[in-house]
């Protein structure tokens, strides 16, 4: 299916971040359609993270725009982001270590919670009615990611792998159109990593989500992406499908000259 086939979820264009007298990203342009995979890729400080940091809205960005479902994301504050469709993960998991699975997935939910605090504290009626749409959005989520063995053990507990799955199943709670994972393949040995392309591509087509992975891994990024994005010294060096990325030479010099 070519990418550009149907209107954009996100529309990134011309955007620009510097920090002092770094330029992290230059004028970077793309658009992802809805239901791709995409992949964002670049040696050590090409702008990825900072690319996720404006998406997340905790970086602003000097020049351009970003547009979400035709909304611009500069209309919203960093804590509507979630509610707005727009979930992630981080680098680093950012799990509660010593709650069990259930619970860790369960709170991510609550970013779309219409309950104050006092309804919460009373237990009004319509509390408890949201609180059992939670348990029964985490009970799907735990089940389609594998974790129903170990869904009342503390995530402490776990191996790292299934680690990352309690945060990426979190990260599904709040019902997100627009997935960003941070480098989900990090600290994953061969087999995860396998099983993680599996898993995104069920994720993907289950919940027709649309997914943009920061991943260092390129077997990974290469085999799961409908469209590669490659960013250099904060530009754009290529955007296009993973084949066609891979044979263009500017990527090619990007990554050997890195490896050197
Ligand atoms: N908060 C910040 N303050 C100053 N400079 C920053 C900040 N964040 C990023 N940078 C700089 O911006 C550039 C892009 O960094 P960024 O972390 O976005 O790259 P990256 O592609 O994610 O790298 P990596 O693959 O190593 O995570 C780098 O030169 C980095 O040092």
């Amino acid at each position: 299916m070519p990418v550009s086939a149907s209107p954009a979820l996100l529309e990134v264009s011309g955007v620009t971040v510097r920090f002092g007298g770094i330029t992290a990203l230059d004028g970077v342009s793309f658009a992802i359609a809805p239901g791709s995979i995409a992949g964002l890729i670049g040696p050590n400080g090409a702008g990825k993270t900072t690319l996720f940091n404006c998406l997340s809205r905790l970086y602003t960005f000097s020049e351009g725009s970003i547009h979400f479902e035709g909304q611009p994301l500069t209309a919203y504050a960093p804590h509507q982001i979630a509610a707005l469709g727009i979930g992630r993960t981080f680098q680093n998991l950012a799990l509660f270590r010593t709650m069990s699975v259930r619970d860790n997935v369960t709170i991510g939910g609550h970013c779309r919670s219409s309950s104050g605090f006092l309804a919460n504290a009373l237990r009004m009626p319509w509390v408890r009615r949201e609180e059992a749409v939670l348990d029964q959005r985490a009970a799907g989520l735990i089940t389609l990611l594998d974790l129903d063995s170990v869904a009342h053990r503390p995530v402490s507990d776990l191996p790292f792998g299934t680690q990352k799955r309690v945060e990426l199943a979190r990260a599904l709670m709040s019902q997100p159109k627009l997935l960003l994972l941070d480098e989900p393949a990090a600290g994953l040995n061969h087999e995860e990593v396998d099983g993680l392309r599996l898993l995104l591509r069920r994720i993907q087509s289950e919940l027709s989500l649309t997914i943009l992975l920061v991943e260092h891994h390129m077997n990974l990024v290469m085999r799961v992406s409908d469209q590669v994005i490659a960013l250099d010294f904060g530009r754009k060096i290529a955007d296009g499908t993973p084949a066609e990325v891979q044979a263009n030479p500017e990527v090619v010099r990007a990554y050997l000259g890195a490896a050197q």
